[in-house]
């Protein structure tokens, strides 16, 4: 739907790819072309049949549920470092912030201006692989909840295996081989975010007195992003910066989205969107209250060290602007003026 400011703005409707051609080999190419076609429209694609049953991701809902619903002081019990580089354990509503850096911000100007924002009135349980040296996990008493730690920890690595796998599609649609991105990531820098955001008011969210989570890029490779019936997820308009359209759910489908690296990567080819999450179109019940929503957001990074650090990270594509950023500057808030435009850093600032 065009609009008068932007005539060129589409309804921004994200490609649903059916990725079981790519699975069982009958159609490898085509499903990679699909993909990375979507990617590069929209940075997001919705995946049908991607290696996940139904079932298994109720059931990791169905644990972020118990999680959730036990009393604050037991959930306490897990609790995320004041660190904001430990991202593992549980964050209370309101101690998040998601906060995008404009460009040619510096962190400290960055922090101050997330500081005056609202906080995402959300919270949030965050686990990874177990035995990261300085990400360690930080699990509630097995008592409290028996079976949640095994449950975060098999999901974790069946989403480590199917992103592989997508990993995989892509370079096959880029033209590279199959494998090219593999090595990059089987290191353990991965996580896997349970989100919770209580019901609120309808009012409140659209006077911006309270946000569910702000418009943001993921700094990483990509995420894959499961969302329940709720809705609320918009996606920036790839045609016209400030308009958002929504990305609803889909049954049965994961919603992959490509982060700040997989943009670097491809030398700014594939995007890596800004998108939030508001309320959903005309979901207020009769108390004016939106429904709580629960997401399950698997972020898939890059080791930060090792011998396919994150310094080997370089355009893969062939053009004029093609560089190597050397490793000091390869998370940078902004990099040096050539580097191309995706190493935007969206801060997720822990308040105390
Ligand atoms: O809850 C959602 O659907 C979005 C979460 C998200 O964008 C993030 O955690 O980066
Ligand atoms: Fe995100």
């Amino acid at each position: 739907m065009a609009n008068e400011d932007c005539p060129s703005a589409t309804d921004g409707a994200i490609a649903i790819v059916d990725f079981a051609g790519f699975i069982d080999g009958s159609q490898r190419k085509a499903v990679a072309d699909g993909m990375l076609a979507s990617f590069k429209n929209t940075g997001f694609v919705y995946l049908l049949n991607y290696g996940l049953s139904q079932a298994e991701v109720d059931n990791m809902f169905d644990w972020s549920k118990k999680f959730f619903g036990l009393p604050e002081e037991a959930k306490q019990l897990a609790p995320h470092p004041p660190s904001g580089t430990h991202h593992r354990g549980y964050s209370a509503p309101g101690r998040e912030k998601v906060y995008q850096l404009k460009d040619g911000e510096d962190e400290v100007g960055a922090l101050q201006a997330a500081h005056r924002f609202t906080s995402d009135f959300k919270e949030s349980f965050e686990s990874g692989r177990e035995g990261m040296p300085g990400m360690e996990n930080i699990w509630l008493p097995e008592s409290m909840l028996p079976g949640f730690r095994e449950a975060c920890l098999n999901f974790f690595s069946r989403c480590h295996q199917i992103q592989l796998t997508i990993l995989r599609a892509l370079a096959t649609g880029l033209g590279l081989t199959e494998d090219y991105f593999t090595p990059y990531h089987l290191g353990p820098d991965n996580q896997l975010r349970l989100l919770h955001y209580p019901s609120v008011s309808a009012k409140s969210l659209h006077s911006g007195e309270a946000t569910r989570i702000s418009a943001h890029t993921d700094f990483c490779t990509m995420t894959l992003l499961f969302q329940d019936s709720v809705g609320g997820l918009e996606v920036e308009d790839p045609t016209c910066p400030g308009k958002f359209n929504p990305a609803p759910p889909v049954p049965g489908a994961v919603v992959v989205n490509a982060g700040d690296f997989l943009m670097r990567w491809s030398n700014d080819t594939i995007r890596s969107t800004v998108h939030r999450v508001r309320a959903p179109p005309s979901a207020a019940g009769s108390d004016g209250m939106i429904p709580p929503r629960y997401s399950i957001p698997y972020v898939r990074g890059l080791p930060l060290h090792g011998s396919t650090s994150g310094a080997d990270i370089s355009c893969i594509l062939s053009s004029a602007r093609q560089i190597s950023i050397p490793s000091s500057n390869v998370f940078p808030a902004h990099g040096p003026k050539d580097v191309p435009s995706a190493m935007n850093l969206s801060l997720r600032v822990n308040m105390l």
